[in-house]
């Protein structure tokens, strides 16, 4: 609980939360609101002070000022559904006349050319909407009595029609969006392919603003909607008890969501919404209406909140809407309205979101009667007794609508949600779901933000120099020996450390701390190949480090070894071997092909490296916006799925299951340093400088370098346990790392950094050096399991592609075209990929931005 203080944003100890944003919506509303109608709205439950009723703030102010934002509005009025219905009546009447008098029998009847009726333009009387300068925040709505999915062809095509004639409307008028019921019904894939095809008409049609489907979660027995249709209206046998199951199916009503996007090509401007309550879409007895143009969700939360694995589906989806029922709300001990538990916990983790759910309360007043009398502004000055001190006890004006209870506990709400924590700072939520290029920093050499960037996680840091702080720690405690030892000083005492690729020197900062605090005299060099970098460090090494360290601008795999303090002549070697050479996936910024190419100057035995080892790890992901964004790169980018992107994952729905055998993340292969036999030393060491000669471009053992990097490939082969039907649309990727294996004294735990979403916690709490690497998968993503019951196998082979060792090679932009992956088969799928390579197009200021941005947040 907070305390007031923390509330106040004046305060020193505020903390800030995620904002409601709430809107009103009146189910027996049937025409678009006045002017000031529309402000009364907004300004039911004001505090007095804060508005005048003719000047309302209209969705801008603060938020402790404004109760409802936004209010939902029919686009078209019962005039005109009399009209449609008329229109329909007429027509059946006629045909059958027209039937009659040319007798026509059953199969010419049946003729799909007989023409159907035409829905002729709207008209001034059959809505109220117009454009206005408060447009933009009203929610359009389409008529609910329409029945998109009707196996009526004649009801489908008025239906379709009017919201074509709905959705353009709107659009002319300036609604940004346009909530469209959506299905009552999973059970026919005909009726479903039907109804996306018209949305995806309407998409068109309205071409600049969003469509939200209206959802519910799931299918909760006994609440199915009962709202007056045209198929009730014409068909009583096709109205929603038709066909109606006992058995609930969870996800069916996701699987329609799933048809409707798709058939749509996962429009940027769809969206979903989901209503919160047991009542079904929002009715607005014959007459809901929001306005948007794109499309999204609006999802019908539902009274009992589902299972887990139904809320991360619907939380990974492109949510616009969370629309709640008055009946969802129960009444407190004090008779105010409340929400379950399950429900705000359900409401606080989508307010997480970057770009959280708007909320819409659904019949919660004010009630009709009383915004159908406008308040006469002198009146407001000479109320009555009972009306002064009604509005007294109320604390607003008199003629103002009451305080709305409902949105009174929605702001209670609001102030309880958990502050913001340390990893959701503004730049950090930025990161959600965002995709990036993964840096490059061995083809590229990276700029001071950039590095600020990095040395901006102490966590990473504190970790490694705990790794190096222990490294010292049991040398002395194993006694053993030194690499500063020569025939002239058997028993020096000074350990040769080498932090290899240094940037600006954190690392090396902390190799000092490290040696000052246990007492351990060394001999340091710090290797770099970034010139740019290379300036900071000699200004740093005279300003900071006393000049104690030795600094070679230098690529580590030439590096020809460390040349002894006072023996000069002797080429030494390196005790202890310091890199951070990590992406994202561990290898792919080529550590592991760095670190061969330096590991000669590792003494040996007793020589270690930081890190010692690290391992790639993956799980299979459903990520509809990753998808979507990635369809609409292509147009401009025709290798966005062929590329493996950075991106802080957070929508997303972790699709596998932990099962025994079977983890949800799995670990794809290891690399641990130094390589006890690695070919390329045995190669060197065989041709010596002439070794250069042999290696030609390309890749594994086709470099010609006598396949030296043949050690460095990888393959895995894995299965996951996928128990819900889904769809998979990429690969999450992740590492974990140890630094520094303890080799003396049983128990002791190893120094490790992860950030495997189970394990970061662990070993290296809010570390935000690396966000996942996403393998999207580019066409036929694999749907599962076939069945209900069955749980699906999902198999996945990845390799990864070994790569010349060459300097040349790996520095070559065209050398090869980074990873590239194909589907086999429906259930199963591989991935090739070459790390460290990746299309590079984006402009070079572009690069600037996300590079800086790759591993950290700028
Ligand atoms: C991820 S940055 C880490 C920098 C610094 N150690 C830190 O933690 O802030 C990797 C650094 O290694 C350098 N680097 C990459 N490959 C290298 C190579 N083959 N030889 C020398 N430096 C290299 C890059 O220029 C970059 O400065």
């Amino acid at each position: 609980m907070s305390s007031s203080g923390s509330l106040n944003p004046q305060s020193e100890s505020f903390e800030s939360r995620p904002t409601f944003y709430i809107g009103q919506h009146d189910s027996t509303r049937s025409e678009a609101l006045s002017d000031d109608q529309y402000a009364q709205v907004l300004n039911s439950g004001v505090s007095p002070s804060a508005v005048s009723l003719r000047a309302p703030v209209l969705g801008r102010g603060g938020a402790d000022q404004e109760q409802f934002r936004f209010v939902t509005a029919p686009i078209t009025n019962r005039h005109f559904f009399d009209r449609v219905v008329k229109l329909h009546r007429d027509y059946l009447r006629e045909r059958e006349e027209w039937v009659q008098q040319r007798g026509l029998t059953a199969s010419q009847q049946a003729n799909p050319s007989l023409p159907g009726p035409v829905v002729p333009t709207l008209t001034d009387e059959d809505t109220s909407l117009f454009p206005s300068n408060y447009i933009g925040s009203l929610a359009a709505y389409a008529s609910p009595w329409i029945d998109l999915c009707s196996p009526d062809p004649h009801v489908s095509s008025l239906s379709r029609q009017v919201l074509n004639l709905e959705a353009a409307y709107a659009n002319f008028c300036g609604a940004r969006t346009i909530i469209v019921p959506g299905p009552r019904q999973d059970d026919s894939s005909r009726g479903i392919a039907q109804y996306a095809r018209a949305i995806r008409e309407a998409l068109n049609v309205a071409n600049r603003a969003n469509i939200i489907i209206h959802m519910p979660m799931y299918r909760e027995p006994g609440l199915e909607e009962k709202a007056e249709t045209l198929s009730t209206i014409f068909g009583p046998e096709n109205g929603p008890e038709a066909g109606a199951k006992k058995e609930i199916d969870l996800f069916s009503a996701w699987d329609s969501w799933n048809t409707i996007r798709s058939m749509c090509n996962y429009s940027m401007r769809l969206f979903v919404g989901m209503l919160l309550d047991h009542l079904g879409p929002i009715q607005g007895g014959g007459r809901c209406f929001i306005s948007a143009a794109d499309l999204y969700t609006a999802i019908r939360i539902p009274r009992r909140v589902p299972e887990k694995a139904l809320q991360e589906r619907w939380f990974a989806e492109p949510l616009h809407y969370l629309t709640i029922g008055a009946e969802t709300f129960q009444p407190n001990r004090a008779g105010h309205p409340s929400l379950s538990k399950h429900h705000q916990d359900m409401i606080n983790r989508y307010m997480r979101l970057r770009n959280p759910p708007w909320l819409i309360l659904c019949d919660v007043g004010p009630r009709p009667e009383e915004l159908a009398v406008l308040p006469d502004p002198t009146a407001a000055e000479f109320p009555s007794l009972a009306e002064a001190n009604q509005a007294l006890r109320e604390n607003r004006r008199p003629h103002m609508p009451s305080l709305n209870a409902h949105v009174g506990y929605m702001k209670h709400l609001e102030r309880q949600q958990p502050p913001f924590s340390a990893m959701e700072t503004p730049a950090l939520m930025s990161f959600q779901d965002w995709l990036q290029p993964p840096l490059q920093p061995l083809a590229d050499n990276l700029e001071s933000a950039t590095y600020e960037v990095f040395e901006g996680d102490p966590v990473k840091y504190d970790q490694y120099e705990k790794a190096i702080t222990e490294a010292m720690i049991e040398w002395k405690d194993l006694k053993k020996p030194t690499s500063t030892a020569t025939p002239e000083n058997p028993s020096s005492p000074e350990l040769v450390v080498t932090v290899a690729g240094a940037g600006r020197g954190p690392l090396v900062t902390r190799a000092l701390r490290a040696a000052e605090k246990t007492g351990t005299p060394i001999q340091i060099w710090a290797l770099e190949k970034n010139q740019d970098a290379f300036v900071y460090l000699l200004r740093k090494n005279r300003l900071e480090w006393n000049n104690q360290v030795t600094l070679v601008k230098t690529d580590m795999r030439g590096w020809e070894g460390p040349r002894l303090k006072g023996r000069e002549d002797v080429i030494g070697k390196v005790d202890i071997l310091i890199t951070e050479l990590l992406g994202s996936f561990g290898d792919n910024e080529l550590s592991p092909e760095c670190l061969d190419g330096i590991q000669r100057h590792i003494a040996r035995p007793h020589g270690i490296s930081i890190p010692h080892s690290y391992t790639a790890h993956l799980s299979p992901i459903s990520t509809p916006r990753l998808f979507a964004d990635l369809s609409s790169r292509v147009v401009s980018d025709p290798n966005a799925f062929e590329t493996p992107w950075v991106v802080r994952l957070f929508a997303v729905d972790y699709v596998a299951q932990k099962v025994p055998g079977h983890p949800r993340f799995q670990q794809a292969w290891e690399f641990v340093h130094p390589v006890e036999v690695a070919r390329a030393d045995d190669f060197a060491a065989q041709h010596g400088k002439a070794a250069a000669r042999y290696v030609t471009g390309g890749v594994g053992s086709m470099s010609g370098a006598g396949g030296t990097n043949e050690h460095n490939a990888r393959h895995c082969h894995l299965t996951f346990v996928c128990p819900t039907r889904g769809v998979i649309h990429g690969l999450a990727g992740f590492f974990e790392s140890v630094l520094y294996a303890p080799q003396a004294g049983a128990g002791k735990e190893p120094v490790e950094i992860s950030i495997l979403p189970d394990q970061i916690d662990r070993k290296s709490k809010d570390m935000i050096s690396w966000f996942p690497i996403f393998f999207p998968l580019k066409v036929g993503f694999f749907r599962f399991p076939p069945s209900r019951d069955t749980k699906l196998d999902l198999q996945i082979t990845l390799c990864r592609r070994a790569r010349s060792t060459s300097r040349r090679t790996q520095n070559s932009r065209s050398a090869c075209g980074g990873k590239q992956m194909t589907e086999r088969c429906g259930t199963s799928g591989w991935w090739r990929y070459t790390p460290g390579l990746g299309p590079r197009r984006e402009s070079r200021s572009a690069r600037r931005i996300s590079t800086a941005a790759a591993r950290w947040p700028v």
